[in-house]
């Protein structure tokens, strides 16, 4: 695999989360390195979207900090987490169904385009190089994805495996640091799978991106992770490379009693 592990990028220390009742997370830590490809498992209602949903601050948790790229926050807002450079896609996509591909691609530049209406009509010809530049990276992530013969259609004809890859093309289109992928696989066929894994791989590979996916095909997780982060109820009882997390009596257990 490509880019050599770096760093630790993100520290999670000692995360809790409740909502009323329900503790959803309770005293987590995991490291996620620079250029590292982590999948987090785990049965339903595990916490593994919980744990997501903290790294780009949309749940506080009540106790505990994350530390990114040497700085802690125990509160951050989705947008600094996305002007930090952590992009993410989600369970559901959550695409603008009658826009073409290239416009819903287009969307995932907001953060990087700089100028505002009044620079536009101020400095119109730098607006335009800017809108350009902003363009040809979009024309880059199509080319990268392979969406060219659809680039113009509305995202809303598309099949669901080419929807998961538009909306991945969105979340590049940030030029993310770390990606969080929340079951990019999931309502995919073996084919559509395939595809979603080698895309997965060669982002990690040519940009370097960290990622840190949700899954539940095992065959997927063991196949393109460096590591494995294993939740069940809400607390964390595996961490390591797929071999040993595969073979850990625990994790073992925790699959057995549950539908997975
Ligand atoms: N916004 C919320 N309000 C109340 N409870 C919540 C909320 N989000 C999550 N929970 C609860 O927290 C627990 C963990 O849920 P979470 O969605 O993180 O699990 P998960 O591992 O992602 O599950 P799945 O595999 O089913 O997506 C569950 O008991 C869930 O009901």
């Amino acid at each position: 695999m490509g880019q050599a592990i770096g760093d630790v990028l993100l520290k999670v220390d000692n995360i809790s989360l409740s909502f009323g009742g329900v503790k959803a997370l309770t005293n987590i830590s995991l490291d996620v390195r620079a250029h590292e490809i982590l999948s987090i498992i785990g049965p339903n209602g595990a916490g593994k979207s919980s744990m997501l949903n903290v790294i780009n601050g949309v749940y506080h948790p009540q106790q505990g900090s994350i530390t990114y790229k040497g700085k802690t926050r125990a509160l951050m807002r989705p947008h600094e987490a996305a002007r930090q450079g952590i992009a993410r896609t989600f369970q559901n996509i959550a695409l603008f169904k009658g826009m073409s591909v290239l416009d819903n691609i287009m969307t995932g530049r907001n953060l990087k385009m700089r100028s505002s209406f009044l620079s536009q009509a101020l400095y119109w010809g730098s607006a335009q190089r800017e809108e350009i530049a902003h363009r040809l990276k979009v024309e880059e992530i199509i080319d990268f994805l392979e969406i060219q013969p659809i680039r113009k259609t509305p995202v809303g004809r598309l099949p669901y495996g080419l929807q998961k890859r538009v909306e991945l093309g969105r979340a590049l289109a940030a030029e993310p640091e770390m990606l969080l992928l929340d079951e990019p696989m999931a309502g995919m066929n073996v084919e559509e799978k395939q595809d979603m894994c080698r895309f997965i791989l060669d982002v990690n590979d040519e940009f370097g991106t960290t990622i840190v996916l949700i899954e539940h095909d095992m065959g997927v997780v063991m196949d393109i992770s460096h590591r494995v982060v294993v939740l069940d109820y809400g607390k964390k009882i595996g961490d390591g490379p797929p071999d040993k997390v595969r073979n850990d009596p625990a994790v073992i257990a925790a699959y057995l009693g549950t539908t997975h």
